[in-house]
């Protein structure tokens, strides 16, 4: 609950400010420029710390009949102001060594000029600033409870930097960029709010007043090259001098440091007066340079990034809202909630889950159902209905989401009058701990009440994959005798984008009808084991993936075909030397480690054709175990030549099956991983990589007992070691 109420806060401060914030990060990414520019001006003197204010004082004296000032900036350039031999009152860059003029100030350019105006006042003078304040106030807002938001999504300070689920473009890079950038961001609006107030004279006043305690005449005026005090200084500490206005000896020589202000005497060069610089002056000129980068061209561009990031900000957080917007409010029922058969009920956080109800509530309306779609805080009485399917996703630690908050109360306090039958899909994150927790608590809610029995076992989606989505409905399909359809979007296919590749072999289909093919590339194409083959055959254009097993240059295929599987019917069809126009994709997820000492394979069926490559390209012999489930030994018998080859090139270490049919007790791949759960123990914590390639079914079970596994032996969630990169994942 909490976390939804970070995400409205951040929401609502972003939608109020955003038109300013806009100007603010356009022109402070204009501005960024500046210093950066000014900086790669030839201007600025080496060695700062070794010359002395001696030196130099007395240098400008020589050279000019008179000097006012001399001032040294953030960009280490030193200007003096100064009456020139020639009677000019001038002021430019001087050479603190020689004394020679470098160059004339830097005018600030129209363009700067105008974005600075812009970015202080929008040209609204006092009441612009007021508002760019007020901007920069709410934009620091937006980046603590932005931070917030991070913490709660990634569980926690440790795992700020940890890998981030990726749903869909905006989402990954808003959360990716924004854990770099707001710090920055956190810091360049703090300065900017620092210098608003200071604008305003809010804060305790700085200015430094010095006591002037009356002045002996001397007689002896020393030249300022012998003033101690100045041979002390070095002009790296000072920031400005004032010469003294007249010869009275009164009037002295103001000199700013870095830290304090002193008085010194123009004839003894003796400290007259010594004040510290205030807090609130250290502050502000410490704001000035964090919020304009002057002096520093690394943090001007971290500044320019910053101001990017702002804008990305600004687009993919109104893309985000918009999208959660449309999902959550396209539900248009045609039928009301007593006249429906099938009710779903849904409970979404960020609208995800809701996309995949549509779609069955779609499927079901096209097969002539009548439907009622509504979220899980709207539970109430249902006169007609036969089925109740929930669809709910898991946030916080373990918790509802938010259009499922008040589910509980609901349904304990409500009474259906009929017996219906339930099904409750579970979307969450293997990254947690609590991996679909409150699907479980929903499921076992439906168990407790006598108006409910069960359609489907609860069936966990990880990372709103698509695959597993599928693989429900398909479980859907065969207990309900149906063929209900889900449209799903057409991926584009680009045919200009396809490569020509040669098969080479194709084996004959076993008992399982499963078979081998091996392609061979006509031109170049770069592909690793473990990476995808798409197909998008003529008959529908429907994108097809295989997962490419790679053995010298060649890719391997496992496949099995369905009576009816258009794609599956092509191969089985194809003739050695025929073509294959298709693309690579490259997964980068689910390529062979090489930086660990033990890898752990776990397939079922055709899921073992990108390990097959694997134990094959294995050069560094990391230690592989292979864990395989099949149902006959028949089914082996197309990996075999494959596998032995492994085993004499010693780039396999041992190879576990599983038979499901060769025995009265039907032994699956989760068995044997049970059986070995030493083994498998002792690579997670040795910090090796488990690998699972095969049916959404297979992978669950595997997890429930790889779950059971580390909590035993290792005292750890299963989600710990998902986090740490060492579960990895391809299933169908
Ligand atoms: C802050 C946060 C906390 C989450 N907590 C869990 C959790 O405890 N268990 C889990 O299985 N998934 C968790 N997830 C993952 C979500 O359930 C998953 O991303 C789901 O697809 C979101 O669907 P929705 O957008 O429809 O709410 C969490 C996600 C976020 C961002």
């Amino acid at each position: 609950m909490t976390i939804s109420i970070w995400r409205y806060s951040h929401l609502v401060l972003a939608v109020i400010s955003s038109l300013f914030i806009l100007i603010a990060s356009v022109t402070g990414a204009i501005l960024a420029f500046e210093p950066i520019t000014n900086q790669l001006q030839p201007y600025a003197v080496s060695g700062t710390n070794e010359i002395s204010l001696a030196e130099t004082l007395s240098v400008l004296q020589q050279e000019y009949d008179e000097v006012f000032t001399l001032e040294i900036d953030n960009n280490d350039f030193v200007s003096a102001s100064v009456i020139t031999k020639e009677g000019d009152s001038e002021t430019f860059y001087i050479n603190p060594i020689t004394g020679e003029k470098l160059g004339d100030i830097i005018k600030k350019a129209p363009i700067y000029e105008f974005a600075t105006n812009l970015h202080r006042s929008l040209f609204l003078k006092t009441t612009g600033r007021v508002f760019i304040g007020v901007v920069s106030f709410l934009l620091f807002l937006i980046s603590v409870t932005g931070i917030q938001l991070i913490l709660k999504r990634q569980g926690g300070i440790k795992r700020f930097f940890s890998k981030v689920v990726r749903e869909n473009f905006d989402q990954y890079y808003h959360v990716v960029i924004g854990r770099y950038t707001l710090i920055p961001i956190v810091i360049i609006t703090l300065s900017g709010v620092f210098l608003s107030l200071e604008k305003f004279d809010l804060l305790p006043d700085s200015k430094i007043s010095h006591n002037y305690p009356e002045q002996d005449d001397v007689e002896h005026k020393l030249d300022i090259i012998e003033f101690q005090t100045f041979q002390d200084i070095k002009l790296e500490d000072v920031s400005y001098v004032e010469f003294p206005f007249s010869d009275d000896i009164e009037d002295y020589f103001t000199v700013k440091l870095s830290d304090k202000e002193i008085l010194v005497n123009q004839y003894t060069g003796a400290i007259v007066s010594n004040q510290n610089t205030s807090f609130v002056a250290l502050a502000s000129n410490w704001s000035l340079i964090l919020h304009t980068g002057q002096g520093t061209i690394l943090w001007s561009i971290m500044l320019l990034l910053a101001s990017l990031a702002i804008l990305f900000f600004m687009y993919s957080g109104f893309a985000m809202t918009l999208k959660r917007r449309k999902e959550t409010s396209k539900i248009k029922n045609k039928f009301k909630k007593n006249e429906a058969d099938y009710i779903i009920l849904v409970g979404s956080e960020t609208g995800n889950t809701f996309n995949s109800a549509k779609l069955f509530y779609d499927a079901l309306i096209a097969e002539g159902h009548s439907v009622f779609i509504t979220a899980l805080n709207a539970y109430s009485e249902y006169k007609k209905a036969k089925h109740v399917i929930v669809f709910v996703s898991t946030y916080g630690e373990g918790e509802a989401p938010t259009s499922a908050s008040n589910f509980e109360k609901l349904f304990q306090k409500t009474h259906q009058k009929q017996t219906m039958k339930y099904a409750v899909v579970g979307f969450g994150s293997l990254m947690y701990p609590d991996y679909c927790k409150y699907a479980i608590e929903v499921d076992e809610m439906f168990q407790m009440q006598d108006h409910f029995v069960e359609h489907l076992p609860l069936f966990k989606i990880n990372n709103q994959s698509f695959e597993a989505y599928k693989t429900w409905i398909k479980q859907w399909n065969e207990r309900t005798n149906h063929d209900l359809k889900i449209k799903f979007q057409k991926p584009q296919v680009n045919l200009k984008k396809l490569k020509e590749f040669k098969v080479i072999n194709k084996s004959e289909p076993n008992n399982d009808d499963s078979f081998l093919v091996q392609l061979r590339p006509n031109k170049k194409v770069k592909f690793e084991s473990g990476d995808l083959l798409s197909l998008y055959p003529e008959a529908d254009f429907i994108e097809r993936q295989y997962s490419i097993g790679k053995i010298e240059n060649d890719i391997i295929l496992s496949i099995k075909k369905h009576e009816f599987g258009v794609c599956s019917n092509y191969f089985n069809n194809l003739k050695v030397n025929e073509i294959v126009k298709a693309q690579v994709k490259r997964n980068l997820d689910f390529h062979f480690p090489t930086d660990v000492k033990d890898v752990v394979m776990i397939a079922n069926g055709t899921g073992i054709a990108p390990f097959l490559g694997m134990i094959n390209d294995n050069q560094s012999k990391i230690k592989t175990h292979l864990f395989w489930g099949g149902r006959t030994q028949d089914s082996l018998s197309i990996y075999e030549n494959i596998i032995d080859s492994a085993f004499s090139k010693k780039t396999l270490s041992s190879f576990h099956i599983a038979y499901s049919q060769e025995q009265k007790d039907k032994i699956y791949v989760q068995d044997l991983i049970l059986e070995h759960q030493d083994l498998l123990s002792g690579v997670l914590n040795a910090n090796g990589v488990i690998m699972i390639c095969g049916s959404v079914a297979m992978q669950n079970r595997v997890l429930e007992v790889l779950h059971t596994i580390t909590t035993t032996h290792l005292d750890k969630p299963l989600s710990a070691f998902e986090n740490n990169d060492q579960l990895k994942m391809d299933c169908y």
